[in-house]
Formats: structure tokens, sequence, C-alpha cells
């Protein structure tokens, strides 16, 4: 299991709060890897190799495989067993249902004999409530993260509506602390929401967050460590087009390690200035 103290020592180690996001588009990747006979997973696997030492977790975002059927599953499958063991392997699937069905796709992604992955993470929608996530969190060694405030401009919508325990997303947080394991979850919050990281922070003090929104979307780096840390860091930071759609030409792995590594020197700089290294 990747464990709580297991992350805070990567952080420090590779200076770096980096996620990778693997939202691999065929449309975008370059033209001589589609001679290859998966070319996602070849796209993937050089991505992997050049970024691997500047981040702690990838989070490869299941639309984009699923979206292929069959051959899109094979994909998802040879990437998840080739993603570091080192690293913190996010599924992003923003799954969320009924008991039965939640303890189905829990099996899909946690359990390696059923459909051949075992993330140690998924992402849930926390819209239907404790029975919806309660399957994932009985897998003892696997974190769930649960969509609180998220990037999208329709986050106000509903995140934002008001609730006898403040704004949604603070009601979820709240509930959500109380859920039993509630100590192997963390929450979505996007970097274009890094004001309300304070907010965030006095519910959920210690638990990581995984945010997304720099680079593509535009949130600030600087402001979500400025709004998000604690001393333990407790970010995860999540980067996918800026990163690995740096170039589409023969060069695109190594445009990906060049963004990749801007992003891993700002990192260390936050945590040098936070004094957590
Ligand atoms: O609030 C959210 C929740 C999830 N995402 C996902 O993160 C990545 C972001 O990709 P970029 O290319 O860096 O914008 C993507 O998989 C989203 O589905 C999010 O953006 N916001």
């Amino acid at each position: 299991m990747i464990s709580r103290q297991y992350l805070v020592d990567q952080i420090k180690q590779k200076k770096s709060f980096l996620c990778v996001g693997l939202d691999t588009d065929v449309e975008k990747i370059p033209e001589f890897l589609k001679a290859y006979p998966d070319p996602i997973f070849e796209f993937n696997k050089r991505i992997i190799d050049a970024t691997r030492d500047l981040c702690i977790s990838y989070k490869p975002n299941a639309a984009f495989y699923e979206k292929h059927g069959v051959s899109g599953l094979q994909s998802l499958i040879a990437t998840w067993k080739y993603l570091p063991a080192d690293c913190l392997n996010i599924i992003d699937a923003k799954r969320g249902d009924m008991g039965n069905t939640s303890g189905m796709y829990a099996k899909a992604f946690f359990d390696e004999s059923a459909a051949g992955m075992s993330f140690d993470a998924i992402t849930l929608s926390p819209y239907m409530g404790h029975d919806a996530v309660s399957p994932y969190l009985e897998y003892k060694d696997k974190w769930v993260i649960i969509l609180a405030l998220t990037s999208s401009a329709g986050s106000k919508d509903f995140q934002y509506l008001t609730t006898e325990h403040g704004f949604l997303y603070e009601a979820v947080i709240q509930k959500a602390n109380t859920w039993a394991n509630a100590d192997r979850i963390m929450y979505v919050v996007g970097a274009t929401k890094s004001t309300e990281f304070t907010n965030i922070r006095k519910y959920a003090p210690d638990n990581f967050l995984l945010v997304p929104g720099v680079g593509a979307q535009g949130g600030s780096l600087a402001d979500v460590c400025h709004y998000g840390m604690n001393k333990d860091c407790g970010l995860i930071v999540n980067a996918s087009r800026s990163i690995i759609y740096a170039s589409n030409g023969q060069d695109f792995a190594e445009a990906a390690r060049a963004e990749a590594l801007k992003i891993q020197q700002e990192m260390q700089a936050e945590l040098e200035k936070a004094g957590i290294i």
C-alpha cells in the first residue's frame, strides 16, 4: 500500500508533488506512434519514462481509454502494469453508484484478478452518499478521492449551494470525514478555486488534496501552495495536457519532461519556502 507517510517521504525525496495526468487522446499523439500495435500505451510508456523521477503520481483518466472499448481497456491495463511502483497510481474514473454496483466498479479498478488492474486510488462522486463510497473504502490498501470542489465552471451549479453545514462542498467534506476508514479519503479541489483552500483546510486539515487545474486550465500553483499546503505538503497537483502534449513531434517525451521539470522546480521552491525540505 502507498501509505500517507510513504507519500510524504516521496514528496521530500523527489522534491515534487506532481501528478502527471495520462489523458491520452489518439488524435493528439505524434503521428509516428500510430504505427505501433498499441499507440496509446506506447505514448504513455515514453511519457512515464521521461517523467518518473519528477513526479510522485500518475493519473490516467478512464474516459480516454473507455472511449476505445476493448482496445482502450487493454491500453489502460498495459499502462497500469507499467506505472512505477513508487508512484501513487490514480484512476480518474469519477464513479458513484448504488452500493452493489459500486462494489462491481471497485472490483474492476482495485482487484487485479477481476479486470487485470489494481490502482492505488480512484476518484469518486459523492452525490449518492456513503453507500456509493464505502465499497471502495473496504479495500484496506486503497485510497478514495472524493470530488469536493471541482475546477470546472459548472462547480457553481451545485457545489456552492448553501446547506446547514455551509456550502455543499463543505458539507461533503464534513460528512465524508465521519465515514468508516475516512483516514483513506483524499479530496479533489480544483486549482482554479485556490482562494477556497483556506476554507477547505478548516475541514480537511490533514487530508491529501488532489488538485487538478494547473497548466491548461490556468490555475496558479503558487496560490494553491499559499492557501492549501499543510505541514506535510498535503497536495498532489495534477497537470495533464500541458505536460503530455507539450509537443506532438518526435521530441514529445523530451518536451513533456521539460514541462514537468518546470513544475517540479516550482514545487521544490514552494517546499523549501514552507520548510518541508
Ligand atoms: O475538478 C476536476 C476534477 C478532475 N479533473 C481532471 O483532471 C485532469 C486535468 O487535465 P488538464 O489537461 O491538466 O486540464 C483531467 O483528467 C480532468 O478530467 C479536472 O480537471 N478537474
